[in-house]
């Protein structure tokens, strides 16, 4: 089994720790380098709470892939950041993995134009728990037969994005099957601006910041005498790891972007 060398960008986060402590239970993988916006200079396992790897930390992607061999790059950081350590990976002949959320549909075509330039493959995954991309799936099976739908997207209050980056994908997979329509009264009026969430081609996606949540998402559908409600739940970040590592595996044999999990699963 041959060795993946991995530089993780975002370490101090909660995504990234959780990432470090993935890798660190893998034969075949070694962390090579991070990326973060301090710390520089200082050895990964200088950092309380992280593992006690000896790679360094860098504060600029592109002095890390000039000095750094890698294979691979897991991004878990912030959307403009996530974006800008996407592009270095490319020009670098490093293969992304991103978790980070938030970039526009702009961003990701230009992102995917790169990829099939430089013929390298890279995996950009809204989310990586693989009951959210089943979640999504069922979500897009039922919008076929049920029309009307509203997300509810929970998530922790440190959260930069919104709409979540999982709700703006089930979207999209809704949209590819779900009849043009407009919902709700022709004219309801929000007597407060966002009453009734954000408008993606017609469906309402409303975004809820607590503390103490993680990320949870419903898909409510609606029909005469019945609801039907499609739901996932992440209580800890290790619900994202497996999908990590399945696209870290998959993404050394391709040579296009793939955007979403569910394109990596059997
Ligand atoms: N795809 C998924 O399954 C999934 C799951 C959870 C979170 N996320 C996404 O992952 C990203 C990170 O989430 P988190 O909860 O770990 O966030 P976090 O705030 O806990 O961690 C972000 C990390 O990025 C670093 N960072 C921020 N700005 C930087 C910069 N300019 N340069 C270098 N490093 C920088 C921070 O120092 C920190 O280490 C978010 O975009 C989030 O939406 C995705
Ligand atoms: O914690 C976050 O931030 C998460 N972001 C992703 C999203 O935007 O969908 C996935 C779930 C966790």
């Amino acid at each position: 089994m041959n060795t993946v060398k991995i530089v993780v960008a975002g370490p101090r986060g909660k995504m990234g720790s959780e990432a470090l402590r993935m890798i660190q239970k893998q034969d075949n993988y070694e962390l090579v380098a991070c990326v973060d916006k301090k710390n520089g200079g200082w050895k990964v396992k200088d950092i309380d709470g992280l593992p006690p790897f000896e790679a360094r930390i860098y504060e600029d992607m592109d002095e890390c892939l000039q000095e750094v061999e890698a294979d691979v790059l897991i991004d878990l950081t912030a959307p403009e950041v996530g974006y800008k350590h996407t592009k270095s990976a490319f020009e670098h002949g490093v293969r992304p993995v991103v978790g980070t959320t938030g970039f526009t549909t702009d961003q990701l075509e230009e992102l995917t134009d790169l990829s099939e330039q430089k013929g390298l493959g890279a995996v950009i995954a809204p989310n990586f728990a693989i009951g959210a991309v089943l979640m999504m799936q069922f979500s897009k099976m039922a919008a076929k037969y049920f029309p009307n739908v509203e997300i509810i997207e929970r998530h922790h209050d440190q959260k930069l994005d919104a709409p979540s980056g999982t709700a703006v994908k089930t979207a999209e997979l809704i949209q590819q099957v779900r009849e043009e329509q407009s919902q709700g009264h022709p004219n309801e009026k929000e007597t407060i601006p966002g009453a009734r969430g954000a408008d993606f081609d017609g469906m309402r996606i409303h975004s809820v910041r607590l503390p103490g949540l993680v990320a949870h998402q419903e898909v409510v559908f609606g029909d005469l005498g019945q609801n039907l409600t499609i739901k996932h739940d992440s209580f800890h970040r290790e619900s994202f790891m497996s999908g990590v590592k399945l696209a870290v595996d998959r993404v050394l044999e391709l040579d296009v972007l793939v955007y979403g999990l569910e394109n990596l699963m059997e």
